[in-house]
This record gives C-alpha cells, structure tokens and sequence, in this order.
C-alpha cells in the first residue's frame, strides 16, 4: 500500500481551489507503487492522479521530472501532463509534503507479458529518447556505474545472508563493470525504470507511461538493456530471445542504433542487472518490520546478471 501521507479533507478543497477545480466527487488512496503516495481524483472537470512526494524524491529534482512529462507529453508521448495552479506553477505543498497533479492515463498495466507488449514497447521507448532530445534540463544518474559501489559497501556485510558467497560475487561484478564501462554512446534523456508496472495498454495498444522519477541523463542502450530485464525474461527465469527481438527491432525501426551500442548491448544488460540487484537488496537488508511496502526479491536479478555474464554477443537477443 502506497499512501504514506494522509490528505486532511479541508487541505485537499484548498489545494483543488488552487487549480480551479473541485469540489472532489472522489479521492482514493492508490495501493500501488513504491516511492510516493498517489491518490486518483475525481472532479466535474475530470480525472487526476495527485501525488504527494515523500522521502526517497529529492524535492530539487521534482522541476527536472515535472519539468520533462510536460516536454514529452507536449510532443505527443503518451504520458501524464502535469496541471498548472492558477498561480502558475506545477508543484506546491500539500499535508506538508511537496505535491503535484498530473492527468489521469487509461489503460491497465500488463500481468502477464506478450511479444505484442515488446514491440509496442520498442516503438514507444525510441520515440520517448527522440523526443527528450531538445528537452533544456539534465540529471546525472546517481544510479549508474559510480552509484553502484556505495550501495555494494552498504549491502556487502550481510550480502551472504541473502545468497551464499554473494559479496565476493558482486564486488567482482562491479570491478568488471567499473572498468570496462562505456563512455561515449549515444544519450539523452532516458526514463530508467521503464518496469511493466509503469506502462498501459488497452487491448494490444501501448495507451500511457508512467513514473518518471528516475529519469536522468544516460546512454539511451543502457534504457534498452533495463527494457530487456524488465520485459524478455520468462517467470520461470528463462530468457525469451523473441520478446527480445521484437523490442529491439521495433525501438531501431525509430532509432536506428549504432554498431557501438549494439555491441555494447550484453554488458550494459550486466550493469542493468546489477543496478536492479543492489537496490532490491539494499531495500531487503534495510527494510523495516512490519513495513508496508513489500520488498522485491534480489535474487530475481542476480539470475539475469548470471545469464547476461554468459551472453558473447547481442546475437543472443536475437539480434544479428
Ligand atoms: N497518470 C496516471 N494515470 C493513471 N494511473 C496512474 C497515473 N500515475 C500513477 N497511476 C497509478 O498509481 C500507481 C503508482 O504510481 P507510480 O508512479 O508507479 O508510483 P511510485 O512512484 O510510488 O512507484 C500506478 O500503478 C497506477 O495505478
Ligand atoms: N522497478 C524497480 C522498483 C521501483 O518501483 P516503481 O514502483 O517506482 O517502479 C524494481 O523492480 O526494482
């Protein structure tokens, strides 16, 4: 259950006046997600998604995030605009908590994943990384190659608990990506967190994307190798090489991608891998009792990891 911060009613009709809208006809708690509490509106002038920031989202970035949705969605990708206070600004404060609104997108994520969802998917990701093109804001990814080894140091002491021999295990790993990781791809904006949970579809069509609150600056291959772990592996943990090259194939019908990225293409997977693992473990090893929020399993990732270590060329994503 995702709703950390309770809305007092009499901030929430202070808040509405301030957009012009209101009185709320509904206003829900929404179970789902991880970071920030989110709320599903319902107005005479439509519905909203309002969203309270908590902890883990720094508020400097929010112009960053709040500042790229209305870029993209202006030029004409499917995801949340945020709405302007008639004060003219985007994010103001509501029960103490830095707070925006944004449109409410239809469609349903998918449960379970068809190379149908793959393909929409390659197409909609290379229009995304055109269209942050001329976007005038940059973020670093903290959670990029120089992010991974604090968060190793912080897991490393208790890593064997979770898995047998895991610290030696990933400080090899990172040794390997911190040498051997590329600096001149292609980049531009990336969304960087583009799970299944954060994309719809009405019937086989991709109908909206969703949190943008990892976005940053990075390789936009590096975006195609989280797709490649989030989408193309199996319950089971095998991989679906078809899934695979119907994403890929689909994203360079947009964005043609270079010889380099291509090749590039199995270790950033490895660093994809390992970025998803370490998080997930830290939050395992860190989490507190009873909290609400569930936390994923690592290990889920150490298998790709595994399995990309084993990849000799992208031919394995079906590629040529
Ligand atoms: N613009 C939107 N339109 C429709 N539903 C949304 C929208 N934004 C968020 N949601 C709903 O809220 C849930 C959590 O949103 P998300 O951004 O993933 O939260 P978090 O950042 O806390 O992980 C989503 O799974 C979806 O059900
Ligand atoms: N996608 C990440 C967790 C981030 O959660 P989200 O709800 O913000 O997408 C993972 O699977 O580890």
């Amino acid at each position: 259950m995702a709703v950390y911060t309770e809305v007092p009613p009499e901030e929430l009709e202070a808040f509405l006046t301030c957009y012009g809208l209101g009185p709320a006809l509904t206003f829900k708690g929404i179970a789902e997600g991880v970071e920030n509490s989110n709320f599903l509106l319902e107005t005479p002038q439509g519905r909203y998604i309002l969203t309270l920031y908590e902890k883990r989202v720094a508020r400097d970035d929010l112009p960053f995030f709040l500042g790229l949705m209305e870029h993209l969605a202006s030029r004409g990708i499917a995801c949340p605009t945020p709405l302007h206070a008639e004060d003219g600004a985007i994010l103001h404060e509501l029960a103490g908590r830095p707070a925006a609104m944004v449109t409410f997108l239809e469609g349903l994520w998918p449960r379970r994943i068809h190379p149908f969802h793959c393909q929409e998917l390659g197409t909609h990701l290379a229009r995304l990384h055109l269209a942050g093109g001329d976007f005038p804001l940059s973020r670093p990814n903290n959670l990029s190659v120089t992010g991974w080894r604090p968060l190793y140091e912080a897991c490393r002491s208790r890593a064997d608990e979770v898995v047998p021999g895991l610290a030696l295990e990933l400080g090899n790993e990172l040794a390997f990506l911190e040498a051997h990781w590329p600096q001149d791809l292609p980049a531009g904006v990336i969304h960087a967190d583009l799970f299944p949970d954060n994309v719809f579809f009405r019937e086989e069509k991709l109908t909206g994307l969703i949190d943008f609150y990892f976005a940053c600056n990075d390789f936009y291959a590096y975006d195609l190798a989280i797709c490649l772990n989030a989408w193309c592996f199996e319950p089971d943990g095998a991989f679906n090489a078809t899934k695979a090259r119907l994403l890929l194939a689909a994203y360079r019908n947009v964005r043609p991608f270079s010889g380099a990225e291509l090749d590039a293409l199995p270790l950033l997977a490895r660093g994809a891998s390992l970025r998803f693992h370490l998080t997930r473990l830290y939050d395992w090893l860190n989490h507190p009792e009873g909290a609400f929020v569930q936390p994923k399993d690592p290990r889920e990732y150490l298998d790709k990891l595994r399995f990309h270590q084993q990849v000799r060329g992208p031919g394995a994503y079906g590629l040529d």
